[in-house]
């Protein structure tokens, strides 16, 4: 857990960004050719292990918040499991993450499918996606999602403060919502696509850090442009940074619009080239994805059997 530093406004401007030098290293990961066979499945296994499997949808109903939560149970079929002789590693994703007004039924839904405390159930709060209702109201919803049972909550930075430059506003809000998430995890969503540059993106994940965000996140997946490969080095490199300062590891999660289980061993391996392998697991690393394991899971079929799965062989992907 990151329980922040005092805010440094002279943390925020020691970077300069060469931008064509970021543009060029994420081409080369994006490109670089894949792991093969029993590497890949295991790489694909690690992948699920890292998913925020989410909903979040205008019409989200208990049945699909019940779909959801089966998936996060038993991510890949079982024959498959069994397969890569996987069965006796408990593979299920790292977090559910839903709406505050879901978080008490995910919590029960778990309970009832008897799953252990290791997936964490994820609330998306204040005033997302946007963050355009009052302070106040903000932090209550977050008391209310980890009082409902959520034991991570991932807040949306207020970028009316960022674009304005007003950094140490932006601290102080991260900081009260940090203490009214109390035990839960926090991430802050920098909403990246909306911030306008690079400078921004990176002063905005040191100011997060400092005010005790346990993970820096890309995107909330409603913004035009998601998580993209240039801003995440600019993130990780803010990370690597604080770390150097600090001692304290901060996680990351890219969010929106990865979909393919090709996109998650190219995360996967940004994570272990920029960071290193301590960063390659779900308490540093998650993948926010409302639709990518029923691609992992069929490329996990087509590894073992060596075709690709009829729609009716994976029924819940
Ligand atoms: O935080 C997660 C995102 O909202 C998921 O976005 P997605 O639906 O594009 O996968």
């Amino acid at each position: 857990m990151n329980n922040g530093v005092n805010f440094n406004e002279s943390w925020l401007t020691e970077e300069n960004f060469n931008l064509p030098a970021i543009k060029k290293r994420a081409g080369e990961l994006g490109k670089r050719r894949s792991v093969k066979k029993s590497y890949q499945a295991a790489w694909l296994f690690r992948a699920v292990t890292c998913i925020d499997l989410t909903t979040l949808s205008g019409d989200d109903t208990r049945s699909n918040v019940q779909r959801l939560c089966h998936k996060a149970v038993r991510p890949v079929r079982d024959d498959i499991v069994r397969y890569f002789g996987m069965q006796t590693k408990g593979i299920k994703v790292g977090a559910v993450c839903v709406y505050p007004n879901r978080v008490a039924e995910c919590k029960e839904i778990l309970k009832s499918l008897n799953a252990d405390t290791s997936i964490k159930i994820a609330s998306v709060a204040t005033g997302f996606p946007a963050g355009q209702t009052p302070l106040s109201c903000r932090l209550e919803e977050i008391r209310r999602a980890v009082a409902d049972g959520a034991t991570e909550i991932d807040i949306v930075i207020n970028r009316t403060y960022a674009l304005n430059g007003e950094w140490e506003k932006v601290f102080e809000e991260v900081k009260e919502m940090k203490i009214a998430c109390g035990n839960a995890h926090m991430k802050t969503i920098l909403a990246t696509g909306e911030l306008g540059s690079m400078t921004n993106i990176y002063k905005a994940s040191m100011t997060c850090m400092m005010a005790g965000a346990d993970f820096i996140k890309t995107s909330t997946g409603k913004e035009s442009v998601n998580a993209i490969l240039p801003v995440a080095l600019v993130m990780v490199r803010a990370i690597r940074h604080y770390y150097q300062k600090t001692g304290i590891k901060v996680g990351f999660k890219p969010a929106g619009g990865i979909r393919t289980a090709k996109d998650s061993l190219t995360w996967l391996s940004l994570m272990k080239e920029e960071l290193g392998d301590e960063w390659v697991n779900n308490e540093m690393f998650r993948l926010g994805a409302s639709s990518l394991l029923g691609d992992i899971e069929r490329q996990l079929f087509h590894c073992a059997y060596g075709r690709y799965a009829a729609a009716h062989e994976l029924a819940l992907a």
